[in-house]
């Protein structure tokens, strides 16, 4: 594609952690401008003079959020808002013919009751919410490709899923003894000032939080069940670790089968994912480092059979800015305009 027939893109929420990670993506991408950049707090201010590392890459001002000026200027809008706000914007895009990619979990449950008990809010677009596909593409590629709004998954729903899917998909555990214990770096929880991701809090320290009510579970449910083809319920547990980016997921399960053993599970992972490029499945008794994932698109998946109890384990690395947010919403972009999927998707570390 030509410099001429570029795509014109707008982030709106800009400001924040997975606005800029969308920025760095977004400018190394061959086939997109980005064209108008929006938000609240920093309206009138440059993004430049907000970040100013990267003022000679970038010079555009932060704007009011008015969604049909937007869909004038864009035509494809990542959402990147703090919960509850895309169902606001979302539609008025879509009416105006725009792709649109909510990096939030407005647009993630296909039922909206479980949404408004989970999240504490109302919602009125249950027409636009039923036309949303949840974007996670080693699960849902095909639907993604033809949506015009995708919910894309959360951080730790995607660490964990990816690790369930082939577990779940071929039948092989017992859904109901399904337990996450997820472990988040504080960026996390974005960048909007809050006392416990005060370095004088979370530093040095380790601790769970949301035990039973994270609002994770249901989503994590959701996909499970759909993989499963049965309700599923999950014992889901995350913890806040004292560094800035990763998620390291453990997810253990009963196998069904007592006589699988480590190089069963292995081989079936192996040939599960074998053409997903963004799954790095890791050979016999490697187990990921959150660090082997950091500004990457990766999920790398290291897998255990403890034959003692017959669980399997399974643990799972991410960025969780990157394959957890905003890199996985590029990559849902890429599938959604028929682009080569890997366009601006980061493969390699900045290790260490
Ligand atoms: N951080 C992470 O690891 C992940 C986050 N997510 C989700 O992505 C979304 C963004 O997260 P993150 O980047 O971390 O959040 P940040 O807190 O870093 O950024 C939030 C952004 O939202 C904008 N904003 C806040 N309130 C309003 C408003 N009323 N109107 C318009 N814009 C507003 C802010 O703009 P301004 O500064 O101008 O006010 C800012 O740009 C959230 O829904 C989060 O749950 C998903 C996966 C992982
Ligand atoms: C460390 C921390 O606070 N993490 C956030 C999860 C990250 C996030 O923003 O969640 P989404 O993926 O749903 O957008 C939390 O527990 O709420």
């Amino acid at each position: 594609m030509s410099a001429q027939n570029r795509i014109p893109v707008g982030i709106i929420g800009a400001s924040g952690y997975g606005g800029i990670q969308l920025v760095r993506l977004l400018l190394e991408h061959p086939l997109v401008d980005i064209t108008y950049m929006g938000g609240s707090g920093s309206v009138g201010q440059n993004f430049a003079d907000l970040y100013p590392h990267i003022s000679h890459a970038v010079n555009l001002p932060i704007e009011n959020i008015e969604p049909e000026e937007v869909a004038d200027r864009a035509q494809v809008v990542f959402l990147s808002l703090p919960n509850g706000l895309a169902s606001k914007i979302a539609p008025r895009l879509l009416a105006k013919g725009c792709k649109v990619l909510d990096l939030s979990a407005d647009y993630r449950f296909t039922d909206l009751q479980v949404y408004e008990s989970w999240y504490k809010e109302t919602r009125t677009d249950g027409e636009v919410n039923s036309k949303a596909v949840y974007g996670l593409p080693e699960i849902y590629r095909d639907r993604i490709a033809t949506a015009n709004l995708v919910g894309c998954a959360g951080c730790y729903p995607t660490a964990s899923l990816l690790a369930l899917q082939p577990l779940l998909k071929q039948g092989l555990v017992d859904p109901s003894t399904i337990i996450i214990d997820a472990k988040s770096g504080t960026s996390g929880g974005g960048r909007q000032p809050k006392t416990n991701l005060l370095l004088a809090e979370a530093d040095g320290s380790l601790g769970a939080y949301g035990i039973a009510n994270h609002r994770h579970t249901p989503e994590i449910e959701q996909v499970c069940s759909d993989l499963a083809g049965q309700e599923v319920l999950v014992q889901f547990t995350p913890h806040l670790i004292p560094m800035i980016r990763g998620i390291l997921s453990t997810v253990y399960a009963k196998l069904r089968d007592p006589g699988l053993v480590k190089d069963d599970i292995l081989t079936i992972y192996k040939s599960f994912y074998r053409n997903s490029e963004w799954v790095q499945v890791l050979p016999k008794n490697i187990f990921p480092q959150t660090k082997w994932a950091l500004g990457t698109n990766l999920c790398y998946l290291g897998v255990e059979v403890d034959p003692r109890t017959g669980r399997v384990i399974v643990v799972s690395a991410i960025d969780n800015l990157m394959k957890g947010q905003a890199a996985q919403a590029v990559q849902c972009m890429n599938i959604m305009m028929g682009w080569e999927e890997s366009l601006a998707l980061p493969k390699l570390t900045f290790y260490p």
